[in-house]
């Protein structure tokens, strides 16, 4: 009988949010009564598909004991590194000890509280028999400018094909795990997961979902994320 594979969620949450220039790492911020980090957990322990979580944190992390965290999943807790693509990797490795190679994870940033249920369970039927597996986004849709050294408009790129990459990434754990120790082997500081894939020569398939999904990066999204929790 086929075994029916796991889906496991890694969410890196090791970074220090320096450009959110706040008293503390932007994910311990508080969040419509919580703190971003226990939104974006929540989405996860909540998901009846969800097998259970691994959270990356900074090794000296001081807030994360101080959170009110509660699930009945496995929920590993490991050291973050360097860069997020190094946190990541941590996380897969962790899993490696847990999980079965062909089960799927799914990478979310921390920082990203307000992927919906929809959006989530789009990503799971979409790509549960894909044989690569793929990452939410949502198209362009402002025209983009490239620019030159002087500040002034270089060139005009075609949005045609562009589209702005979300997480989840999902893809097969060990294939994941593989893909992003060559890539950073090879000096490669990916930015996503997907940029592993790719480097490794997979297409990782595109999943649209909301442009609610935003990423906390400057202060003016801590009010943008508050208004999209309260329209849920
Ligand atoms: N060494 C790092 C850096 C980032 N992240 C995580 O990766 C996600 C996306 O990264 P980003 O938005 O860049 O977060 P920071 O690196 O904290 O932000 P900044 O670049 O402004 O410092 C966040 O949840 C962050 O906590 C991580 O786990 N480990
Ligand atoms: C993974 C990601 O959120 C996809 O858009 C993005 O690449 C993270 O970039 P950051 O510089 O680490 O925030």
């Amino acid at each position: 009988m086929t075994k029916t594979p796991g889906f496991w969620a890694v969410i890196p949450a090791a970074g220090v949010g320096s450009r959110m220039r706040a008293d503390r790492p932007k994910q311990y911020l508080p969040l419509a009564g919580r703190t971003v980090l226990e939104h974006t957990l929540d989405i996860f322990f909540r998901h009846p598909r969800i097998s259970g979580v691994v959270l990356v944190i900074s090794a000296d992390d001081g807030w994360f004991g101080d959170l009110d965290i509660r699930t009945d999943k496995p929920l590993w807790v490991v050291d973050g590194g360097a860069e997020r693509c190094h946190s990541v990797l941590n996380g897969l490795k962790a899993l490696m000890t847990h999980a079965d190679p062909r089960d799927w994870v799914l990478v979310h940033d921390a920082a990203r509280p307000c992927l919906s249920d929809g959006d989530l369970d789009q990503l799971l039927d979409t790509l549960r028999d894909d044989p690569v597996g793929g990452i939410l986004a949502t198209p362009v849709r402002d025209t983009k400018k490239r620019a030159g050294p002087d500040g002034r408009i270089s060139a005009t790129v075609d949005r045609g094909a562009m589209w702005r990459a979300f997480t989840p990434q999902m893809f097969r754990l060990a294939a994941l795990e593989a893909a992003l120790e060559r890539a950073l082997a090879e000096g490669f500081l990916v930015t996503d997961e997907a940029s592993a894939m790719e480097h490794a020569g997979q297409a990782p398939l595109l999943v649209e979902g909301s442009a609610r999904n935003i990423k906390i990066t400057q202060p003016e999204d801590l009010s943008l994320a508050e208004f999209y929790l309260s329209r849920r």
